[in-house]
């Protein structure tokens, strides 16, 4: 099992981006199709845009107003697009509004691509630019029996520069934004994941346990004697085998989702779908693995041993706090027992001893 753990993340960084801009612009469009609404019924326009124009006006206004309770930005914004721009669509098919309807359609890329997401956005501000085209050389076609080739060809391109500059911009935008999520989200010596994720992959486990009823448990790992390596060989031979480690630990639990480093030369481990005995064999498997391995630095062969704590959820702890204290105790009790052991749940006894 693995999930995403960025992506909600950068959800959420682009819904605060879209809300911003949202607030701005509803008050805009607001002001100015109440206004519209106004200055025609004073010069006693059509009643339907009239009324067309008041109601997108209020919905605006309405939308603003909750904008915070708001959980789904484009499901309200999708009615709001598609009823703005196909009521321009209808002005361009009047003739006397031909052209200047069109100014107005060249808005559609950067509403649709921002508020309805990149593809969905695309499609349908690419949908209506042909819409809109086509609906203003038949309405010349209709009223003058030729088409204005220069006008339809400029307005063509105009659309085409606007539509593909925002979908570059919006593109580039949510790339730069995982990118930078990605740098805080891990690790920069081993690549791993530090210790900021580590909560909301606990957050995410629990929900599966709230649910489905599968226990989980943590692993807490602490190198042995990391220091007097460090004065030995080094601190860049330190980094070699934090980054082993960090491998290793990969490799242990088949993706990188579940491996966090907690800083300095502790790591933490999440076992999805796991109980106290299964999480004791798999520590002591990977305890024995490390123990076995050695790390090649310049002439030398590195070995290196880890004390492990073990909390399993539900029965150690009610929070992240009290669940991740518990496997730190457990990892102290480790170390003070002779280090290279494991100390799982149940009644803190030492599973096994360094031999
Ligand atoms: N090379 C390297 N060393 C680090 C890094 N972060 C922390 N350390 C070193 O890790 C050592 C941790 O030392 P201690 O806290 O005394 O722990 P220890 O020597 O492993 O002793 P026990 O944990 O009690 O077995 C210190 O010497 C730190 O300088 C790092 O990123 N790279």
């Amino acid at each position: 099992m693995a999930y995403n753990r960025i992506d909600p993340a950068l959800a959420d960084d682009m819904d605060q981006y879209r809300r911003s801009l949202l607030r701005i612009m509803l008050a805009v469009m607001a002001a100015i199709a109440l206004g519209l609404s106004l200055s025609n019924y004073s010069s006693g326009k059509e009643l339907s845009f009239i009324l067309a124009e008041t109601a997108i006006g209020i919905y605006c206004l309405v939308f603003l107003m909750r904008l915070k309770q708001v959980k789904c930005i484009r499901c309200w914004m999708l009615p709001l697009i598609i009823t703005v721009f196909s009521i321009v669509v209808v002005a361009i098919h009047q003739r006397a509004l031909a052209a200047d309807g069109f100014y107005w359609l060249m808005l559609m890329p950067p509403m649709s691509l921002l508020f309805t997401g990149l593809t969905f956005g695309g499609v349908l501000s690419g949908v209506f630019g042909l819409l809109g085209l086509a609906v203003l050389g038949n309405s010349m076609r209709l009223a003058d029996q030729s088409l204005d080739v220069p006008l339809i060809v400029n307005g063509a391109m105009c659309y085409v520069i606007i539509w593909s500059t925002c979908h570059v911009c919006e593109y580039r935008r949510i790339m730069a934004l995982k990118k930078l999520r990605n740098i805080a989200a891990r690790d920069p010596l081993t690549g791993i994941y530090n210790r900021l994720q580590l909560e909301d992959a606990f957050s995410q486990l629990q929900l599966q346990h709230d649910q489905h009823g599968e226990s989980f448990a943590m692993l807490l790992l602490d190198i042995d004697y990391f220091k007097r390596l460090n004065d030995q060989y080094g601190h860049i031979a330190g980094d070699q085998v934090l980054r082993q480690l960090a491998l290793m630990l990969r490799q242990a639990c088949l993706t990188q989702d579940w491996c966090f480093r907690m800083g300095g030369e502790e790591f933490c481990v999440l076992l999805p779908q796991c109980d106290a005995s299964s999480a004791i064999t798999h520590a002591e498997n990977l305890r024995q693995k490390i123990a076995n391995h050695a790390v090649p630095y310049l002439n030398h062969s590195l070995h290196f041993t880890v004390s492990i704590g073990i909390a399993v959820w539900p029965d150690d702890g009610n929070d992240f706090d009290a669940f991740y204290r518990q496997a730190d105790e457990r990892l102290y009790l480790a170390k003070h027992q002779g280090r290279n052991c494991t100390v799982g749940t149940g009644d803190t006894q030492i599973q096994e001893t360094a031999s």
